[in-house]
């Protein structure tokens, strides 16, 4: 099997710059008892061992199913999250290791967008505090002088009438407010931006509109997203790449076309086999996978494959052996510009075209 962890030779933006390299990254939270005498007896491994690349100017989607880890990455990249182990190298700098002012340098480079408009957005605060908030930190980016004109050009670039600058959030509707997340996680010129779930709190005919705007705003700034979403189809519009995770782990990565047209894990398989489709001809032919069981505890998660307690693949070597993410042996010898040659973390990787099949 070629080691193949980060799924770089499959990205459309082969040759371009890795802003980011993420290798073996670990987040085990505690799992604690007792009041007066806390003893660990044990850890929720949210996040166990994944690697990936960012390319500048590229989309990567992230999805999977709630308590994926898909939060906990987020986190452990914009630095909300110290890693349990692992690297995050940003621009070849190891920014786990960073401290003081370097730190602050990164941080400044690499912004989050919230999920939830409602309640990240602090009711108290005017829309001109709140997307100028980050220049206090950062005031070397606009001396105060300077401040409301660039919160008011900050509003016009996300869509925004400058003059509501002193507004509350409670004034806008939902959609306005994820604008104002994101004319704030702009104010400081970021050229990474971690969206986690920024469109799932949105009513569906205004999703379209903030995901139409962040595409224009990339464009624009030369921005690198990783957009975490648990919409496959939303995902799909916007990503280059997919990486696709379960329980604390990457189980399939690569373009968008290879994952969704050519996915080999069966997991993505699965999770695929469910998106609806608006064609109600291909729908009624389509084959549905439904996974058995709950997904495992991730404080206790199976040996080997962590998919195999659901996986009607399972046979006894995905207990004993956990698969590498890399491109699967049957796989091997395709040549890297087919769509199946891509990393997938499956024994028995093979490929499934009829998850969604083809209308007559
Ligand atoms: N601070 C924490 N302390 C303990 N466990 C945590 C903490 N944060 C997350 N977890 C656990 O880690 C696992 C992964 O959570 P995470 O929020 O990253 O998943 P997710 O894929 O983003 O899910 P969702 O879509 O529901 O947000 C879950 O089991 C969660 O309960």
């Amino acid at each position: 099997m070629r080691a193949d962890h980060s799924g770089r030779a499959q990205a459309p933006g082969e040759g371009r710059e890795a802003l980011l390299e993420v290798r073996d990254l670990v987040k085990h939270f505690p799992l604690t008892q007792g009041v007066l005498f806390r003893r660990q007896i044990g850890a929720v491994k949210a996040v166990d061992g994944i690697s990936f690349d960012l390319h500048k100017g590229e989309t990567l989607g992230i999805v999977g199913e709630s308590g994926c880890g898909k939060s906990t990455v987020a986190k452990l990249v914009t630095h909300l999250e110290q890693p349990t182990s692992g690297t995050i190298r940003y621009k070849g700098e190891d920014v786990t290791r960073l401290s003081g002012r370097a730190l602050k340098a990164v941080r400044r480079n690499i912004q989050m967008v919230f999920q939830d408009p409602y309640t990240s957005l602090n009711p108290r605060m005017t829309v001109g505090d709140i997307v100028g908030e980050p220049f206090d930190i950062h005031p070397e980016v606009a001396p105060k002088g300077d401040r409301r004109r660039r919160v008011q050009e900050l509003l016009d670039v996300v869509g925004l009438n400058p003059e509501y600058i002193n507004r509350y959030p409670h004034q806008f509707s939902g959609g306005q407010r994820q604008r104002i997340g994101i004319a704030r996680g702009l104010a400081l010129r970021p050229e990474v931006i971690v969206a986690d779930e920024p469109v799932s709190a949105l009513d569906v005919s205004v999703q379209a509109q903030v995901v139409n705007l962040m595409e224009r705003l990339q464009d624009e700034f030369g921005l690198s997203y990783m957009f975490i979403a648990h919409d496959l189809s939303i995902v799909r519009h916007i990503s280059d790449r997919v990486a696709v995770m379960y329980l604390g782990k990457i189980v399939e990565i690569g373009t968008e076309t290879e994952i969704y047209d050519h996915p080999t894990h069966p997991y993505t398989q699965a999770l695929l086999s469910a998106v609806p489709v608006p064609d109600p001809e291909s729908e009624g032919k389509r084959e549905r996978i439904v996974l058995e069981g709950d997904v495992p505890s991730p404080a206790n998660p199976p040996s080997g494959c962590r998919f195999r307690t659901r996986c009607w693949k399972a046979q006894q070597r995905c207990a004993d052996e956990e698969p590498a993410l890399a491109v699967p042996e049957n796989f091997a010898a395709t040549l890297p510009d087919e769509p199946v040659h891509h990393p997938s973390a499956c024994h028995f990787a093979a490929e499934r075209a009829t998850v969604i099949p083809p209308v007559g």
